[in-house]
Protein backbone atom coordinates (compact mmCIF):
# COMPACT_ATOMS: atom_id res chain seq x y z
CA UNK A 1 0.00 0.00 0.00
CA UNK A 2 1.43 3.37 -0.86
CA UNK A 3 0.58 6.13 0.77
CA UNK A 4 -2.01 7.63 -1.30
CA UNK A 5 -3.82 3.79 -1.90
CA UNK A 6 -7.05 4.02 -0.31
CA UNK A 7 -9.77 1.10 0.98
CA UNK A 8 -13.19 2.38 0.70
CA UNK A 9 -15.75 1.00 3.17
CA UNK A 10 -19.23 0.74 3.25
CA UNK A 11 -21.41 -0.15 6.31
CA UNK A 12 -25.00 -0.15 5.18
CA UNK A 13 -27.04 -0.22 8.39
CA UNK A 14 -31.02 -0.85 8.74
CA UNK A 15 -31.27 2.38 9.06
CA UNK A 16 -28.19 4.37 7.79
CA UNK A 17 -24.84 4.18 5.22
CA UNK A 18 -21.62 4.51 7.15
CA UNK A 19 -18.67 4.92 4.67
CA UNK A 20 -14.57 5.64 5.38
CA UNK A 21 -11.95 6.16 3.45
CA UNK A 22 -8.47 4.36 4.97
CA UNK A 23 -5.31 5.64 3.31
CA UNK A 24 -1.56 3.53 3.36
CA UNK A 25 -0.44 0.67 5.39
CA UNK A 26 -1.18 1.98 8.58
CA UNK A 27 -4.84 2.30 7.55
CA UNK A 28 -5.44 6.25 8.93
CA UNK A 29 -8.53 7.65 8.28
CA UNK A 30 -8.70 10.04 5.24
CA UNK A 31 -12.66 10.84 5.44
CA UNK A 32 -15.90 9.48 6.50
CA UNK A 33 -18.88 9.88 6.52
CA UNK A 34 -22.76 8.70 7.09
CA UNK A 35 -26.31 8.88 5.97
CA UNK A 36 -28.96 8.59 9.04
CA UNK A 37 -32.61 8.08 9.24
CA UNK A 38 -33.28 6.28 6.00
CA UNK A 39 -37.31 5.90 5.70
CA UNK A 40 -38.30 7.70 8.84
CA UNK A 41 -37.59 11.05 10.60
CA UNK A 42 -35.24 13.64 8.71
CA UNK A 43 -32.78 11.97 6.79
CA UNK A 44 -29.84 13.57 7.47
CA UNK A 45 -25.78 13.50 5.94
CA UNK A 46 -22.49 14.40 7.44
CA UNK A 47 -19.21 13.82 6.60
CA UNK A 48 -15.72 14.93 8.28
CA UNK A 49 -12.27 15.13 7.11
CA UNK A 50 -9.55 13.12 9.61
CA UNK A 51 -9.57 15.99 11.93
CA UNK A 52 -13.43 15.79 12.33
CA UNK A 53 -13.78 19.05 10.46
CA UNK A 54 -17.13 18.70 8.44
CA UNK A 55 -16.62 18.31 4.64
CA UNK A 56 -20.01 17.73 3.83
CA UNK A 57 -23.70 18.38 5.27
CA UNK A 58 -27.34 18.18 3.81
CA UNK A 59 -31.00 17.08 4.76
CA UNK A 60 -33.69 16.39 3.38
CA UNK A 61 -36.46 17.34 5.53
CA UNK A 62 -39.64 16.78 2.88
CA UNK A 63 -39.03 13.56 2.91
CA UNK A 64 -36.75 10.56 4.17
CA UNK A 65 -34.51 8.89 1.94
CA UNK A 66 -34.46 4.91 0.92
CA UNK A 67 -31.22 2.94 0.88
CA UNK A 68 -30.81 3.79 -2.78
CA UNK A 69 -30.81 6.77 -3.24
CA UNK A 70 -28.79 7.32 0.07
CA UNK A 71 -26.08 5.67 -2.04
CA UNK A 72 -26.23 7.58 -5.16
CA UNK A 73 -25.87 10.64 -2.87
CA UNK A 74 -22.76 8.93 -1.45
CA UNK A 75 -21.14 7.90 -4.54
CA UNK A 76 -21.63 11.48 -6.21
CA UNK A 77 -20.36 12.59 -2.91
CA UNK A 78 -17.30 10.47 -2.30
CA UNK A 79 -16.02 10.63 -6.18
CA UNK A 80 -15.61 14.57 -5.33
CA UNK A 81 -13.30 13.42 -2.52
CA UNK A 82 -10.90 10.65 -4.27
CA UNK A 83 -9.06 13.12 -5.96
CA UNK A 84 -5.26 11.98 -5.28
CA UNK A 85 -6.44 8.55 -3.97
CA UNK A 86 -5.86 5.22 -5.98
CA UNK A 87 -9.06 3.00 -4.38
CA UNK A 88 -7.53 -0.17 -4.23
CA UNK A 89 -10.28 -2.27 -2.76
CA UNK A 90 -13.80 -1.45 -1.42
CA UNK A 91 -14.90 -3.83 1.64
CA UNK A 92 -18.09 -3.83 2.71
CA UNK A 93 -20.23 -5.16 6.07
CA UNK A 94 -22.54 -8.22 5.20
CA UNK A 95 -24.47 -8.85 8.18
CA UNK A 96 -25.27 -12.80 6.80
CA UNK A 97 -22.60 -15.37 5.99
CA UNK A 98 -24.92 -18.05 6.52
CA UNK A 99 -23.36 -21.07 7.04
CA UNK A 100 -20.87 -20.77 3.81
CA UNK A 101 -18.74 -17.99 4.84
CA UNK A 102 -17.12 -17.72 8.13
CA UNK A 103 -14.01 -15.38 6.99
CA UNK A 104 -13.85 -12.59 5.22
CA UNK A 105 -14.23 -12.99 1.11
CA UNK A 106 -13.72 -11.38 -1.93
CA UNK A 107 -16.70 -11.22 -3.63
CA UNK A 108 -17.68 -12.24 -6.87
CA UNK A 109 -20.32 -12.83 -9.26
CA UNK A 110 -20.98 -16.32 -7.74
CA UNK A 111 -21.04 -15.60 -4.33
CA UNK A 112 -23.20 -12.65 -4.61
CA UNK A 113 -25.68 -14.86 -5.55
CA UNK A 114 -24.95 -17.61 -2.60
CA UNK A 115 -25.26 -14.46 -0.83
CA UNK A 116 -28.74 -13.64 -2.49
CA UNK A 117 -30.09 -16.82 -1.14
CA UNK A 118 -29.69 -15.19 2.55
CA UNK A 119 -31.78 -12.77 1.72
CA UNK A 120 -34.45 -14.43 4.03
CA UNK A 121 -32.34 -14.56 6.62
CA UNK A 122 -31.29 -10.71 7.25
CA UNK A 123 -34.50 -8.88 5.06
CA UNK A 124 -33.80 -5.63 6.95
CA UNK A 125 -30.38 -6.12 5.89
CA UNK A 126 -28.82 -8.10 2.87
CA UNK A 127 -30.70 -6.19 0.04
CA UNK A 128 -28.62 -3.28 1.32
CA UNK A 129 -25.54 -4.98 1.96
CA UNK A 130 -25.41 -6.62 -1.88
CA UNK A 131 -26.86 -3.35 -3.94
CA UNK A 132 -23.64 -0.95 -3.03
CA UNK A 133 -21.70 -4.03 -4.05
CA UNK A 134 -23.50 -4.51 -7.37
CA UNK A 135 -23.15 -0.52 -8.05
CA UNK A 136 -19.34 -0.66 -7.35
CA UNK A 137 -18.95 -3.89 -9.28
CA UNK A 138 -20.99 -1.85 -12.36
CA UNK A 139 -18.84 1.17 -12.11
CA UNK A 140 -15.75 -0.27 -11.71
CA UNK A 141 -15.31 -3.77 -12.32
CA UNK A 142 -11.65 -4.39 -11.34
CA UNK A 143 -11.60 -2.83 -8.04
CA UNK A 144 -11.20 -5.98 -5.57
CA UNK A 145 -14.47 -6.12 -3.31
CA UNK A 146 -13.86 -7.77 0.07
CA UNK A 147 -17.19 -8.77 1.98
CA UNK A 148 -16.89 -8.95 6.10
CA UNK A 149 -19.66 -11.21 8.11
CA UNK A 150 -21.67 -10.10 10.83
CA UNK A 151 -21.85 -13.61 11.72
CA UNK A 152 -17.83 -14.73 11.26
CA UNK A 153 -17.11 -13.76 14.77
CA UNK A 154 -19.16 -16.05 16.12
CA UNK A 155 -18.36 -18.99 14.49
CA UNK A 156 -16.11 -20.53 17.22
CA UNK A 157 -18.92 -19.99 19.76
CA UNK A 158 -19.23 -23.47 22.03
CA UNK A 159 -22.00 -25.81 20.32
CA UNK A 160 -25.03 -25.11 22.88
CA UNK A 161 -24.46 -21.37 22.04
CA UNK A 162 -25.35 -21.98 18.42
CA UNK A 163 -28.08 -24.90 18.84
CA UNK A 164 -31.71 -24.78 18.56
CA UNK A 165 -33.46 -27.49 20.28
CA UNK A 166 -34.78 -28.71 17.34
CA UNK A 167 -34.57 -31.77 15.32
CA UNK A 168 -31.38 -32.35 13.57
CA UNK A 169 -32.64 -32.51 9.82
CA UNK A 170 -34.07 -28.71 10.51
CA UNK A 171 -30.61 -28.00 12.05
CA UNK A 172 -28.73 -29.59 9.19
CA UNK A 173 -29.98 -27.50 6.87
CA UNK A 174 -28.57 -24.28 8.86
CA UNK A 175 -31.30 -23.60 11.76
CA UNK A 176 -28.80 -22.45 14.59
CA UNK A 177 -27.63 -19.62 16.06
CA UNK A 178 -25.29 -17.33 14.30
CA UNK A 179 -25.03 -13.95 16.13
CA UNK A 180 -24.67 -10.41 14.60
CA UNK A 181 -22.33 -7.37 14.80
CA UNK A 182 -19.36 -9.63 14.62
CA UNK A 183 -17.41 -6.43 13.33
CA UNK A 184 -18.40 -4.44 16.16
CA UNK A 185 -17.83 -7.11 18.76
CA UNK A 186 -14.15 -7.32 17.27
CA UNK A 187 -13.02 -4.44 17.06
CA UNK A 188 -14.40 -4.00 20.87
CA UNK A 189 -12.09 -7.43 21.88
CA UNK A 190 -9.01 -5.52 19.99
CA UNK A 191 -9.75 -2.28 21.72
CA UNK A 192 -9.99 -3.85 25.37
CA UNK A 193 -6.77 -4.90 26.19
CA UNK A 194 -4.93 -2.37 25.20
CA UNK A 195 -7.50 0.10 27.54
CA UNK A 196 -6.47 -1.97 30.29
CA UNK A 197 -4.24 -4.80 29.58
CA UNK A 198 -6.28 -7.00 32.42
CA UNK A 199 -8.99 -7.14 30.29
CA UNK A 200 -7.08 -9.80 27.77
CA UNK A 201 -8.28 -12.53 29.50
CA UNK A 202 -11.65 -11.50 30.57
CA UNK A 203 -15.35 -12.62 30.90
CA UNK A 204 -16.39 -9.30 29.13
CA UNK A 205 -20.24 -8.72 27.85
CA UNK A 206 -20.43 -6.59 25.37
CA UNK A 207 -23.94 -4.50 24.56
CA UNK A 208 -23.96 -2.99 21.10
CA UNK A 209 -26.78 -0.94 20.74
CA UNK A 210 -27.90 0.58 17.52
CA UNK A 211 -31.06 0.95 16.06
CA UNK A 212 -30.25 -2.61 15.71
CA UNK A 213 -29.07 -3.87 19.60
CA UNK A 214 -27.57 -7.41 20.48
CA UNK A 215 -25.14 -8.09 22.91
CA UNK A 216 -22.08 -10.56 23.35
CA UNK A 217 -20.34 -12.65 25.88
CA UNK A 218 -16.85 -12.94 25.23
CA UNK A 219 -13.72 -14.65 27.02
CA UNK A 220 -10.36 -13.80 25.99
CA UNK A 221 -11.57 -11.90 23.33
CA UNK A 222 -13.61 -14.57 21.68
CA UNK A 223 -17.46 -15.32 20.66
CA UNK A 224 -18.97 -17.53 23.76
CA UNK A 225 -22.95 -16.65 23.45
CA UNK A 226 -24.98 -13.96 21.74
CA UNK A 227 -28.68 -12.47 21.84
CA UNK A 228 -28.84 -12.94 18.44
CA UNK A 229 -29.76 -16.28 16.52
CA UNK A 230 -30.93 -17.20 13.44
CA UNK A 231 -31.47 -13.57 12.61
CA UNK A 232 -31.26 -10.23 13.74
CA UNK A 233 -34.55 -9.82 15.12
CA UNK A 234 -33.65 -12.07 17.89
CA UNK A 235 -32.48 -10.83 21.38
CA UNK A 236 -33.14 -7.39 22.91
CA UNK A 237 -36.10 -5.00 21.74
CA UNK A 238 -34.76 -2.70 18.94
CA UNK A 239 -35.67 0.70 17.00
CA UNK A 240 -38.03 -1.06 14.86
CA UNK A 241 -37.38 -4.67 16.20
CA UNK A 242 -39.17 -7.31 19.05
CA UNK A 243 -36.32 -9.10 19.60
CA UNK A 244 -36.86 -12.28 21.89
CA UNK A 245 -40.46 -13.62 21.18
CA UNK A 246 -42.38 -17.15 21.75
CA UNK A 247 -42.41 -19.01 18.76
CA UNK A 248 -46.16 -19.29 19.80
CA UNK A 249 -47.14 -15.99 18.83
CA UNK A 250 -46.07 -16.09 15.32
CA UNK A 251 -48.16 -19.34 14.86
CA UNK A 252 -50.76 -17.12 16.77
CA UNK A 253 -50.66 -14.84 14.22
CA UNK A 254 -51.04 -16.51 11.59
CA UNK A 255 -53.27 -19.05 12.22
CA UNK A 256 -56.09 -16.68 15.03
CA UNK A 257 -55.24 -12.74 13.07
CA UNK A 258 -55.37 -14.40 9.64
CA UNK A 259 -51.66 -12.77 9.26
CA UNK A 260 -49.64 -13.55 6.09
CA UNK A 261 -46.00 -14.32 6.21
CA UNK A 262 -45.01 -10.72 4.62
CA UNK A 263 -47.79 -9.25 7.29
CA UNK A 264 -45.65 -11.18 10.04
CA UNK A 265 -42.45 -9.76 9.46
CA UNK A 266 -43.06 -6.36 8.59
CA UNK A 267 -45.03 -6.36 12.13
CA UNK A 268 -41.72 -8.36 13.77
CA UNK A 269 -38.99 -6.16 11.74
CA UNK A 270 -40.45 -2.94 11.22
CA UNK A 271 -43.46 -1.96 13.35
CA UNK A 272 -42.46 -3.45 17.00
CA UNK A 273 -39.30 -2.97 19.30
CA UNK A 274 -38.91 0.82 20.34
CA UNK A 275 -41.64 2.89 17.72
CA UNK A 276 -44.04 -0.45 18.91
CA UNK A 277 -44.15 0.06 22.10
CA UNK A 278 -44.16 3.56 22.15
CA UNK A 279 -45.94 4.08 19.43
CA UNK A 280 -44.14 7.31 18.54
CA UNK A 281 -40.65 6.60 17.26
CA UNK A 282 -37.92 3.88 16.71
CA UNK A 283 -35.35 7.17 17.84
CA UNK A 284 -33.65 6.77 20.97
CA UNK A 285 -33.15 10.65 21.23
CA UNK A 286 -37.01 11.25 20.28
CA UNK A 287 -37.99 8.66 22.74
CA UNK A 288 -35.75 10.62 25.66
CA UNK A 289 -37.20 14.14 24.91
CA UNK A 290 -40.34 13.08 25.07
CA UNK A 291 -42.60 13.08 28.07
CA UNK A 292 -45.46 11.18 26.71
CA UNK A 293 -45.74 7.83 29.37
CA UNK A 294 -45.39 5.47 25.92
CA UNK A 295 -41.92 6.78 25.40
CA UNK A 296 -41.09 6.07 28.95
CA UNK A 297 -42.20 2.71 28.28
CA UNK A 298 -40.81 1.58 25.74
CA UNK A 299 -36.92 2.82 26.87
CA UNK A 300 -37.92 0.91 30.32
CA UNK A 301 -38.56 -2.45 28.26
CA UNK A 302 -35.19 -2.21 26.63
CA UNK A 303 -33.56 -1.40 29.73
CA UNK A 304 -35.06 -4.62 31.62
CA UNK A 305 -34.15 -6.85 28.42
CA UNK A 306 -30.88 -5.92 28.64
CA UNK A 307 -30.33 -6.67 32.14
CA UNK A 308 -32.15 -10.13 32.05
CA UNK A 309 -29.68 -11.00 29.01
CA UNK A 310 -26.74 -9.86 30.79
CA UNK A 311 -27.87 -11.97 33.28
CA UNK A 312 -27.71 -14.74 30.42
CA UNK A 313 -25.13 -14.04 29.10
CA UNK A 314 -22.82 -13.70 32.51
CA UNK A 315 -24.01 -17.29 33.13
CA UNK A 316 -22.93 -18.07 29.65
CA UNK A 317 -19.45 -16.90 30.87
CA UNK A 318 -19.37 -18.05 34.55
CA UNK A 319 -18.70 -15.15 35.40
CA UNK A 320 -18.51 -11.22 34.41
CA UNK A 321 -15.26 -9.42 34.60
CA UNK A 322 -16.47 -5.90 32.69
CA UNK A 323 -19.26 -4.56 31.00
CA UNK A 324 -19.10 -2.56 27.23
CA UNK A 325 -21.47 -0.06 26.27
CA UNK A 326 -21.02 0.64 22.05
CA UNK A 327 -23.33 1.34 19.52
CA UNK A 328 -25.01 5.20 18.50
CA UNK A 329 -27.78 4.56 22.14
CA UNK A 330 -24.66 2.67 23.90
CA UNK A 331 -22.46 5.24 23.50
CA UNK A 332 -24.72 8.29 23.53
CA UNK A 333 -27.42 7.69 26.17
CA UNK A 334 -26.22 8.87 29.32
CA UNK A 335 -29.88 7.69 31.12
CA UNK A 336 -30.06 4.51 29.28
CA UNK A 337 -26.29 3.36 30.57
CA UNK A 338 -27.21 4.29 34.17
CA UNK A 339 -30.46 2.32 34.26
CA UNK A 340 -28.80 -0.51 32.76
CA UNK A 341 -26.05 -0.35 35.45
CA UNK A 342 -28.71 0.30 38.56
CA UNK A 343 -30.30 -3.03 37.86
CA UNK A 344 -26.58 -4.52 37.69
CA UNK A 345 -25.63 -3.75 41.24
CA UNK A 346 -26.30 -7.62 41.71
CA UNK A 347 -23.67 -8.20 39.88
CA UNK A 348 -20.79 -5.78 41.28
CA UNK A 349 -21.25 -3.05 38.73
CA UNK A 350 -20.72 0.13 40.31
CA UNK A 351 -21.23 3.85 38.18
CA UNK A 352 -19.36 6.95 38.39
CA UNK A 353 -22.34 9.34 37.92
CA UNK A 354 -19.81 12.40 37.00
CA UNK A 355 -17.46 9.75 34.53
CA UNK A 356 -20.96 8.31 32.77
CA UNK A 357 -22.59 12.20 32.24
CA UNK A 358 -19.60 13.44 30.66
CA UNK A 359 -20.21 10.63 28.09
CA UNK A 360 -16.70 10.55 26.68
CA UNK A 361 -16.41 10.66 22.89
CA UNK A 362 -13.38 7.89 22.63
CA UNK A 363 -12.92 4.31 24.63
CA UNK A 364 -13.43 5.28 28.78
CA UNK A 365 -14.14 3.74 31.71
CA UNK A 366 -17.38 5.05 33.35
CA UNK A 367 -17.30 3.23 36.44
CA UNK A 368 -16.71 4.04 40.04
CA UNK A 369 -13.08 3.18 41.58
CA UNK A 370 -14.36 0.30 43.71
CA UNK A 371 -16.43 -1.57 41.18
CA UNK A 372 -15.96 -5.05 40.87
CA UNK A 373 -17.02 -4.96 37.35
CA UNK A 374 -15.50 -2.00 35.95
CA UNK A 375 -17.91 -0.33 32.60
CA UNK A 376 -16.24 0.73 29.47
CA UNK A 377 -17.62 3.04 26.64
CA UNK A 378 -16.02 1.67 23.11
CA UNK A 379 -17.23 3.72 20.53
CA UNK A 380 -18.38 1.28 17.62
CA UNK A 381 -15.73 1.07 14.04
CA UNK A 382 -16.98 -1.66 12.04
CA UNK A 383 -15.29 0.23 9.64
CA UNK A 384 -11.87 0.11 10.62
CA UNK A 385 -12.57 -3.89 11.27
CA UNK A 386 -13.63 -4.01 7.70
CA UNK A 387 -10.71 -2.02 6.54
CA UNK A 388 -7.99 -4.50 8.33
CA UNK A 389 -9.79 -7.28 7.13
CA UNK A 390 -10.10 -5.97 3.52
CA UNK A 391 -6.38 -4.76 3.21
CA UNK A 392 -5.34 -8.33 4.70
CA UNK A 393 -7.53 -10.45 1.91
CA UNK A 394 -5.09 -8.32 -0.82
CA UNK A 395 -2.36 -9.15 0.37
CA UNK A 396 -2.98 -12.74 0.98
CA UNK A 397 -4.03 -12.43 -2.78
N1 LIG B 1 -27.26 11.56 22.00
C1 LIG B 1 -28.00 10.45 21.92
N2 LIG B 1 -28.78 10.07 22.97
C2 LIG B 1 -29.53 8.96 22.92
N3 LIG B 1 -29.59 8.13 21.85
C3 LIG B 1 -28.83 8.47 20.78
C4 LIG B 1 -28.00 9.63 20.76
N4 LIG B 1 -27.35 9.67 19.56
C5 LIG B 1 -27.78 8.59 18.86
N5 LIG B 1 -28.66 7.87 19.59
C6 LIG B 1 -29.43 6.68 19.17
O1 LIG B 1 -28.64 5.70 18.52
C7 LIG B 1 -29.50 4.93 17.66
C8 LIG B 1 -28.80 4.75 16.30
O2 LIG B 1 -27.62 4.03 16.51
P1 LIG B 1 -26.59 3.71 15.34
O3 LIG B 1 -25.57 2.78 15.91
O4 LIG B 1 -26.08 4.98 14.76
O5 LIG B 1 -27.55 2.99 14.29
P2 LIG B 1 -27.35 1.90 13.16
O6 LIG B 1 -27.63 0.57 13.81
O7 LIG B 1 -28.35 2.25 12.12
O8 LIG B 1 -25.90 1.99 12.72
C9 LIG B 1 -30.80 5.70 17.56
O9 LIG B 1 -31.79 5.12 18.40
C10 LIG B 1 -30.44 7.07 18.11
O10 LIG B 1 -31.53 7.74 18.68
C1 LIG C 1 -27.23 -6.87 12.59
C2 LIG C 1 -27.91 -5.56 12.84
O1 LIG C 1 -28.88 -5.51 13.53
O2 LIG C 1 -27.35 -4.46 12.27
P1 LIG C 1 -27.78 -2.91 12.47
O3 LIG C 1 -27.45 -2.57 13.87
O4 LIG C 1 -26.90 -2.17 11.50
O5 LIG C 1 -29.24 -2.81 12.18
MG1 LIG D 1 -25.44 -0.57 13.62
Amino acid sequence: MAPNDSIVVINAGSSSIKFSLFSGAALALTFKGKIENLYSGVTRFSAQDAQGHSIGERSWPAAPLDHEAGMRFLIDFAQTHLEGHRVVAVGHRIVHGGVAYSGPQRLDAQVLAALEKLIPLAPLHLPHNLAPVRAVMAMAPDVPQMGCFDTAFHVGQPAEAQAFALPARITEQGVRRYGFHGLSYEYIASRLPEADPALAGAKVVAAHLGNGASMCAMAAGRSMASSMGFTAVDGLPMGTRCGALDPGVVLYLIDELGMDVGAVQKLLYQESGLLGVSGISSDMRTLEQSDDPRAREAIALMVYRIGRELGSLAAALGGLDALVFSGGIGENSVALRAAVCRDAAWLGVELDAAANAANPRGVARISAAGSRVPVWVVPANEELMIARHTLALLEAA
